[in-house]
């Protein structure tokens, strides 16, 4: 049987809820901390979050999880990015080798890291010219990432490697968001102002060869292996109850695909990070996001992601880990 974008709209439904008994018991847990109440700001947020999501009242994030996903597009041909395309299985390589910042970030944060090179020899086709990917591909890419999430973490990153995809990025945002190519590219690797005003106007020609605005279709059409397979792991990880952290520009247009289909879709998701890539805070705005840091990094690889472990680990060591005023035998005021 021939694999068909319906497959991946069906996976995206397994969608549990959040728990919402842990979510009050944590939100009653908070309250009785030995602190002012809303002391801890946003790390108060962030932990009756993850308790929601995770089903416990007072849990702890033991084994998170970082998956980079890497692909090459057709589009690379027409000069959209600082570097060549193939730096793509370069850099795979030296993440295997463990010489990349992403390498460095997930052992800094005690996660699991995990590579996966789709198909690097076979390039998304130019979608200037038609769609980057058949459905077939799309799916197979999505697959991918629903199977690269281990089932026992309970914090996941998603990064990818995809020389070009800043490209293919704002396509897509473009599409599911309205505006043009301007409206949406940014320097990328560090194009100079004549690559700028190249990877709009082709956005603008991607945009024009592919009119469907079916937000899997546009997956499809306007992403990249890389792209779907980072969707496939955030609707994997809601299956499972796992909160995600988004990293940049381009994994959150990966999100902005889930949302299109079913806002609810990524409300165990949380913004890691504000990327330097301009269009980044609209992207996080249109899914009413607030990324937790702001450190002007334009990397990707699931960078800015695997920092925002530290946050949310700090939040829960706070929130199951203080003394209630009772135990401690504090005035509660
Ligand atoms: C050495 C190197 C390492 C990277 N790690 C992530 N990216 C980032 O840059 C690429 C997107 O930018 P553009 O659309 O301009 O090609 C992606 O691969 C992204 O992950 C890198 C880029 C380079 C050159
Ligand atoms: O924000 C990102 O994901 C990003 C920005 C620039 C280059 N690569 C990735």
């Amino acid at each position: 049987m021939t694999a068909t974008l319906p497959d991946i709209s069906a996976r995206i439904a397994q969608r549990p809820d959040v728990d919402m008994v842990a979510r009050t018991a944590a939100r009653a847990r908070n309250e009785m901390l030995t602190k002012p109440p809303g002391a801890l700001g946003r790390l108060e947020d962030l932990a009756i979050w993850y308790a929601g999501w995770r089903g416990h009242a007072a849990p702890r994030v033991l084994a998170p999880q970082v998956i980079v996903f890497a692909g090459n597009h057709g589009i690379t041909g027409q000069g959209v990015s600082a570097f060549p395309a193939e730096v793509t299985a370069q850099m795979v390589a030296n993440f295997q080798q463990g010489g990349a910042a992403i390498n460095q970030l997930a052992r800094d944060a005690a996660a699991r890291m995990d590579v996966h090179a789709l198909e690097l020899d076979r390039p998304t086709e130019d979608f200037t010219q038609g769609p980057a990917m058949s459905a077939q591909d799309c799916t197979a890419a999505f697959d991918t990432g629903w199977n690269a999430v281990d089932v026992t973490t309970d914090l996941l990153v998603v990064g990818e490697m995809g020389i070009g995809n800043t490209t293919s990025a704002a396509a897509i945002a473009a599409a599911l968001l309205g505006g043009s190519g301007a409206d949406w590219v940014g320097r990328g690797t560090g194009v100079d102002d004549d690559g700028l005003a190249r990877k709009a106007e082709v956005v603008d020609r991607g945009l024009a060869a592919n009119p469907s605005r079916d937000p899997l279709a546009v997956l499809a059409a306007l992403g990249g292996r890389e792209i779907a397979a980072m969707a496939g792991a955030i609707a994997r990880a809601r299956s499972l109850r796992i909160p995600v952290v988004l990293d940049g520009f381009i994994c959150s247009t990966a999100a902005l695909v889930l949302h299109r289909v079913d806002s609810d879709a990524v409300a165990h998701c949380l913004a890691g990070h504000l990327s330097a890539e301009g269009a980044h805070a609209r992207l996080l705005n249109a899914m009413g996001l607030e990324p937790l840091l702001d450190l002007g990094l334009r990397l990707g690889e699931g960078s800015g992601a695997a920092l925002a472990i530290h946050i949310v680990r700090a939040a829960l060591a706070c929130h199951s880990g203080m003394a209630t005023f009772d135990e401690a035998g504090v005035a509660d005021g």
